[in-house]
Formats: C-alpha cells, sequence, structure tokens
C-alpha cells in the first residue's frame, strides 16, 4: 500500500520531453502520486518551488536553457529543504556521482523499470516526511507553544510533561499512521484521543470500541461488518466500525486485552490496509486513522508472549504516555476546582468553597484511579452537600483507611535508624513519629491521625502528654 502525505507534499516533473512528462506522471498516478506538476523549461523551475507546496523534484538533466546539474545545484543552494531525484538519459558513473555529490537524493536512468522509479520516489517522500514530522516537533516543543490550545480545553493541567504530550499530538495529529496512547486507568486516555482527533483535520466522525474481553468473532464483526446471511443470525447487513470511522478516526481501547487471533486480525488490516466484511469476497478500503489505548505494559505483554511484536511495533508509530496522577500532584487543586465548578453546574447547585485541610488530605493520597477517582470524589462530595464549606468527611471515607501503600508519602531510601547512634525507645519513637506526622501534615490533626493510623482524639491525647 502507498501511504499518503497528509496533506501530500507535490512532486515537480521536470523534462523538456512531454512524452515522458506525461509517461511519468501517469505511471505516478497509478501508484497513489497525484499531486504532480510538470514543467518543460528550466528557467521556470526556481519560480515554480517559490510558490511552496513541492517536496520533490524529478529533473531531467539534458534540457535546454538551463543544464540539469546547474539547476540541481540551485535547488540545493536555495531550497534545501527539497529533495530532488535525478532522471537521466545517461548512464555515466561519472554523472551519477557528481549529481550525488551536488546533493541528488537519487539517481535512476530514463530505462529504469516503473516500479523501481515508483519505490525511489515513495522512499524520497517518507524521508520528506518525517523530517516534516520531525521538524514541527522541534519547533513545537522549542517555542514550548501549542499552536492550538482550544483542542485541549477538556483537559485541566499545568504540567509540564502533559504540555509536552500536547506539543507531540500537535505535530502527529496529521499522520495517517497509528497512535499508541498508554497510561494508566482514568489518567485521561479518551480524552487525549479526542484531542488528536479534533486536530486531525479529518471530516468523519471518532468511532471508539473497548476491546477487551471480545471474543474474536466479536471482534471482526464489530469491526469489519458482515452481509446478509454471513451467518446464523445475520438477516441484515451491517456496517463495520471501521466504515463507520471513514475519513475520522478508529479508537480502539484497552487494545492491551486484545486477543491473540484478534491481533492477527487487525495488524492484516494495518499491513494492507484493506479488509472483508464477514461472508463478503469483496475487500473494502480502510479510510481511518487508528488510534489504540491500554493502560496495560505493552511492552512487558510483547516480551511475554501476550502480544504480536509486529502489530506492538506498527501500533507504536507514535506514541505517549501519559502519566498518573500522583506524578502530578500539582493538578489536584487545578482538577478539585474544575470538578467543583462543573459538579455544582450539573447538579444545579452553588460550587462550594473546598476546605484548606481537602488539599493537605490529597497531598498525601497516592489515587491508584487517578483523576476518574479524584472527579467521583468531587462529584460525591457535591452531592451530599448542604451549603456553606465543603465537608471532608466524603473525602476521608472516600480515601478509606490508608496504609503506606496508599499515602504519596516519598519511601525512605535508607533505613530509618542510620542516622541515629543508637536505636530508640518506644516512647522515644512515638514521640519522634507524631512530630514528623504533625510537619508533614502543616499542623493538622485530622491528618496527621490518619498517617499514623491512630483517631485523632487518641492523637490529640499523645499531644497534650506530651506538652505536659
Ligand atoms: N486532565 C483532565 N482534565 C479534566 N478531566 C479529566 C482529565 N483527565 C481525565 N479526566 C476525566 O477523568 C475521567 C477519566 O478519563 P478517561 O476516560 O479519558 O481516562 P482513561 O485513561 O481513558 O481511562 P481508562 O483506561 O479506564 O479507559 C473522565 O471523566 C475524564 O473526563
Amino acid at each position: 500500500m502507498t501511504e499518503l502525505l497528509a496533506p501530500p507534499l507535490g512532486v515537480l516533473l521536470v523534462d523538456d520531453e512531454p512524452a515522458w512528462l506525461r509517461s511519468v506522471s501517469l505511471t505516478l498516478a497509478r501508484a497513489g502520486i497525484t499531486n504532480t506538476v510538470t514543467c518543460q523549461d528550466g528557467r521556470l523551475v526556481m519560480d515554480i518551488l517559490a510558490k511552496g507546496g513541492i517536496g520533490l523534484v524529478l529533473l531531467d538533466l539534458t534540457m535546454p536553457h538551463l543544464a540539469g546539474e546547474d539547476l540541481l545545484a540551485l535547488i540545493g543552494e536555495r531550497c534545501p529543504e527539497i529533495a530532488t531525484i535525478v532522471v537521466s538519459g545517461m548512464n555515466q558513473v561519472e554523472t551519477a556521482v557528481r549529481c550525488m555529490k551536488l546533493g541528488a537524493f537519487d539517481y535512476f536512468v530514463k530505462t529504469v523499470e516503473e516500479d523501481r522509479l515508483v519505490s525511489g520516489v515513495v522512499r524520497a517522500l517518507r524521508m520528506l516526511e518525517l523530517e516534516r514530522e520531525n521538524r514541527a516537533m522541534t519547533d513545537r516543543f522549542v517555542s514550548g507553544q501549542l499552536r492550538h490550545p482550544k483542542a485541549f480545553a477538556s483537559l485541566v493541567t499545568g504540567d509540564r510533561t502533559m504540555h509536552a504530550i500536547f506539543s507531540y499530538i500537535e505535530a502527529v495529529a496529521a499522520s495517517p499512521k497509528p497512535l499508541l496512547i498508554s497510561g494508566e486507568s482514568g489518567v485521561g486516555k479518551e480524552l487525549i484521543a479526542r484531542a488528536a482527533h479534533g486536530l486531525s483535520g479529518c471530516s468523519g466522525p471518532l468511532v471508539s470500541i473497548n476491546v477487551a474481553g471480545l471474543d474474536d468473532t466479536v471482534f471482526a464483526d464489530a469491526l469489519f461488518g458482515h452481509v446478509r446471511g454471513a451467518y446464523t443470525g445475520a438477516d441484515q447487513t451491517r456496517r463495520g466500525m471501521i466504515e463507520e470511522a471513514a475519513h475520522g478516526t478508529l479508537f480502539l481501547d484497552e487494545i492491551g486485552d486484545l486477543s491473540i487471533p484478534s491481533q492477527v486480525k487487525l495488524l492484516r488490516l494495518l499491513q494492507e490496509g484493506e479488509y472483508f466484511p464477514l461472508g463478503s469476497d469483496r475487500p473494502k478500503r480502510l479510510k481511518a486513522r487508528i488510534i489504540v489505548a491500554t493502560h496495560r505494559d505493552l511492552a512487558a505483554r510483547e516480551a511475554s508472549g501476550g502480544f504480536r511484536r509486529d502489530l506492538y511495533y506498527r501500533l507504536r508509530t507514535h506514541q505517549i504516555h501519559v502519566p498518573p496522577l500522583r506524578e502530578r500532584m500539582d493538578d489536584v487543586p487545578l482538577l478539585v476546582e474544575h470538578f467543583l465548578a462543573e459538579a455544582a453546574r450539573t447538579l444545579g447547585k452553588k460550587k462550594p468553597t473546598p476546605p484548606r485541610e481537602l488539599f493537605q488530605l490529597l497531598a498525601t493520597y497516592r489515587f491508584p484511579g487517578n483523576v476518574r477517582e479524584l472527579k467521583a470524589m468531587i462529584f460525591d462530595a457535591v452531592s451530599v452537600h448542604r451549603g456553606g464549606v465543603l465537608s471532608l468527611d466524603t473525602f476521608i471515607r472516600a480515601i478509606g483507611p490508608v496504609s503506606g501503600e496508599a499515602l504519596n508519602v516519598p519511601p525512605p531510601e535508607k533505613s530509618l535508624f542510620a542516622g541515629l547512634d543508637r536505636l530508640p525507645t518506644f516512647a522515644e519513637a512515638a514521640e519522634l513519629l507524631v512530630v514528623e506526622a504533625m510537619t508533614r501534615s502543616k499542623g493538622n490533626q485530622t491528618i496527621a491521625a490518619r498517617l499514623l493510623g491512630i483517631s485523632q482524639p487518641a492523637l490529640s491525647k499523645r499531644l497534650k502528654l506530651a506538652r505536659q
């Protein structure tokens, strides 16, 4: 399958022989490369290139007015981002070497087979596509600015890693290749897939399917559709999701849970760009961009044989990993404000004021369910809220009994007692723990008590005793 660039770069064919121009245009068009422009006069080439849109020039060497080699040098000097393939009537090694030294991307003699010329053109276009993508990404990273911040409006974050992800998505949004989004459950992978779809410039819809637990037949039926009579009970023709997503995006969620037989089908679809609806022998073309997401470590699944290597490498052409919420805790206050407003709007209530202790409490939590868990906590708290300052109780209940695992406190690098000359007594250790918990909770007894795994009255009693 010839994968075209989106939007495709133009190819300029330069030769004084109209018959050659016609024949090469047709050959390229048959291979799906239709964005060609022809020129019979070498003197006009630089003006055409100055107008933009051309990525590749196919240049004849022997032309009147301006020699091909001079033109090749001129293109290299003034338009270094444009690739030139020389197509010459002369089969001379010295000429080929001279042209390559002048910067030609490739050199063909005119008698070359059509297939080889087409592969040369496709190779050059792919290289240009990669360069263009790389340049766009570098520009975006260097400037640190998003060109389309509105596309990410539903994602609330002030985190640098998240902003780098947004830049990357902008850079690869128009690519026809798959995008793999990984990250724990609830980090916002689906929102990111929607943003990527919004930026792709595709006119079609985003069609989502969760493929976890689908047996192979159901997967094939859902994606490829079927014709009437394909199997018992198939009394209507059904369009598959690939067709529904035509000119848009097909989003396959939980791809790490796809069965091996379904992985084979997906791989074939990506390799061939075609599929057969169940019961049909007429192939249909894949016209949708594929985005996949998983909360699993796909590299580890591939290494353990649970995921096909060839499919994994195809899917991860573009890839991003969304960090868990506990690695971007500065986002918590922003998200709390956002969800408080959203919950109040949805529930028809006045937006409650969060107590100061709420942020201290949340800062001690690891959020195994990530943003989804925080959102649910806030919606629950706002639902039971009766006015004034929001109560901490629903949050304390949601977080549940704390264990060392759930607390968002960095583990000690070495032994706790490494710096001490002697081991403290129980009473001394208890006192040290109380002081440490009060420091970490910034003096809040409710949170300190949770950190210590005791009740707040028990802590209060210890503090009183310590003061005596
Ligand atoms: N940065 C964010 N800003 C606002 N809302 C967010 C953000 N991240 C996630 N959410 C919300 O959290 C919930 C979970 O997000 P989403 O479904 O995109 O996560 P996911 O990573 O795809 O989860 P899963 O792996 O379980 O499918 C959604 O309600 C989403 O709107």
